[in-house]
C-alpha cells in the first residue's frame, strides 16, 4: 500500500497493489483505489517498462470498450512488448464505476456497468457516479502522474470501440492535455448510432442536446482549435459493428477534413473483425505512433 503524505488528510489517496507480474523486462501491475469522482473502488492497470527504473517516461492511456475491465487489454493485446521496446508506461483503466446499485445498471451490456462511455452523466440516476470523463482526464491523470515516473506533458491516449470514442473525445475536449491520439474501431459519431444514442439518452437526456454534441468526436472535430493532432485510426473491414452502423469512421474523417489542425490516418484493414485479435495485430503500430510524438 502506498500513502501520499503531501495530500490533505481529507483527500488521502491510497493505492493498493492487486497484482504484479514481470513482463518483457518491466512490470505489469494492477492497483485499486477509492475514486472520489465515481464514489466507489476502482481498479486500473499500469505497465512500467524497464526504462522507467532509471527515469521518467511518457505515458499512454488505453481506454477499453463495452463489457471490459482493466484486464482485457493487458491479457489480450500483447502491448507490453512494444511498450518495453519504446519505454512507454501504459495505463489501462476500467470502463465504468462498479457495484453502485443504480437501477438498471446491470440490465444490458451497453449501458451502466462496463459502459460508462467516458462521459460525466448529467441525468439521474446516473449523475452522481457515472463520471468517467472526469475520472480519466482529472483524477486518474493526477494519480498516475503523482505515483509513477511519468515524463511531464508526455501523455498520449488510445482506445477501442467505446474506448476509441473515449480517447477521441478526451483529446478533442481537452486541447493540449494529450500530445498524441489514436483509436481502434472507435464509435466516431455516437449521436448517430444505436450504442451512442442509448447511452447519451440515459446519461444526458432524451433529445440530442449540447451535451450530446460535446461528447461526440465527429461534432467536436469541426470546432477543435487546439494543437495539431494526427489521429491514427485502424478499422477492420469485417467488423460486425461497422456493418451495423455503430462506428461510422467516414463521418469523423469528413469532419476532420475541414479542420487543418486535425489530420486523420484511417486504415481499413481487410478481413479483420472487432476483436482483440485485431487489436493485437496493430497495437505495435499504435505504440510506435505515440512513441514518435511523445519522445520527440
Ligand atoms: N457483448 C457484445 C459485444 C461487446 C464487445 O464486442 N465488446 C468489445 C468492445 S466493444 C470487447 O472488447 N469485448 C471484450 C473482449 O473482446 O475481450 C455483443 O455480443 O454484441
Amino acid at each position: 500500500m502506498i500513502l501520499f503524505p503531501d495530500l490533505p488528510s481529507n483527500c488521502l489517496t491510497m493505492l493498493t497493489e492487486v497484482s504484479k507480474n514481470m513482463c518483457f523486462g518491466g512490470w505489469q501491475k494492477v492497483f485499486s483505489h477509492e475514486s472520489s469522482e465515481l464514489s466507489c473502488s476502482m481498479r486500473f492497470a499500469v505497465y512500467l517498462p524497464p526504462q522507467s527504473e532509471s527515469g521518467p517516461r511518457p505515458a499512454l492511456f488505453y481506454l477499453s470498450g463495452l463489457t471490459c475491465t482493466e484486464q482485457n487489454f493487458i491479457t489480450k493485446a500483447g502491448a507490453q512488448q512494444y511498450a518495453a521496446k519504446h519505454g512507454l508506461i501504459v495505463v489501462a483503466p476500467d470502463t465504468s464505476p462498479r457495484g453502485i446499485g443504480v437501477p438498471g445498471e446491470d440490465d444490458s451490456y451497453d449501458l451502466g456497468t462496463g459502459a460508462g462511455f467516458y462521459v460525466d452523466a448529467t441525468r439521474e440516476p446516473w449523475a452522481k457516479n457515472y463520471r468517467m470523463h472526469s475520472y480519466i482526464t482529472k483524477e486518474l491523470m493526477k494519480l498516475v502522474q503523482e505515483n509513477f515516473p511519468v515524463k511531464p506533458g508526455a501523455i498520449g491516449i488510445t482506445g477501442h470501440s467505446m474506448g476509441g470514442h473515449g480517447a477521441l473525445i478526451c483529446a478533442l475536449r481537452n486541447p493540449g492535455l494529450y500530445r498524441s491520439v489514436s483509436a481502434f474501431s472507435p464509435i466516431c459519431n455516437p449521436s448517430a448510432c444505436p450504442w451512442g444514442q442509448k447511452a447519451f439518452t440515459a446519461y444526458f437526456g432524451e433529445s440530442a442536446s449540447a451535451d450530446w454534441e460535446a461528447h461526440d468526436a465527429t461534432k467536436l472535430a469541426a470546432g477543435y482549435a487546439g494543437p495539431e493532432l494526427e489521429l491514427l485510426i485502424d478499422q477492420g473491414e469485417a467488423d460486425e459493428f461497422l456493418e451495423k452502423g455503430q462506428l461510422l469512421p467516414e463521418r469523423l474523417v469528413n469532419a476532420c477534413s475541414g479542420n487543418a489542425r486535425l489530420k486523420t490516418r484511417l486504415r481499413m484493414q481487410k478481413d479483420y473483425d472487432h476483436s482483440y485479435f485485431f487489436i493485437a495485430s496493430f497495437i505495435g503500430d499504435h505504440i510506435e505512433h505515440h512513441a514518435k510524438a511523445l519522445l520527440a
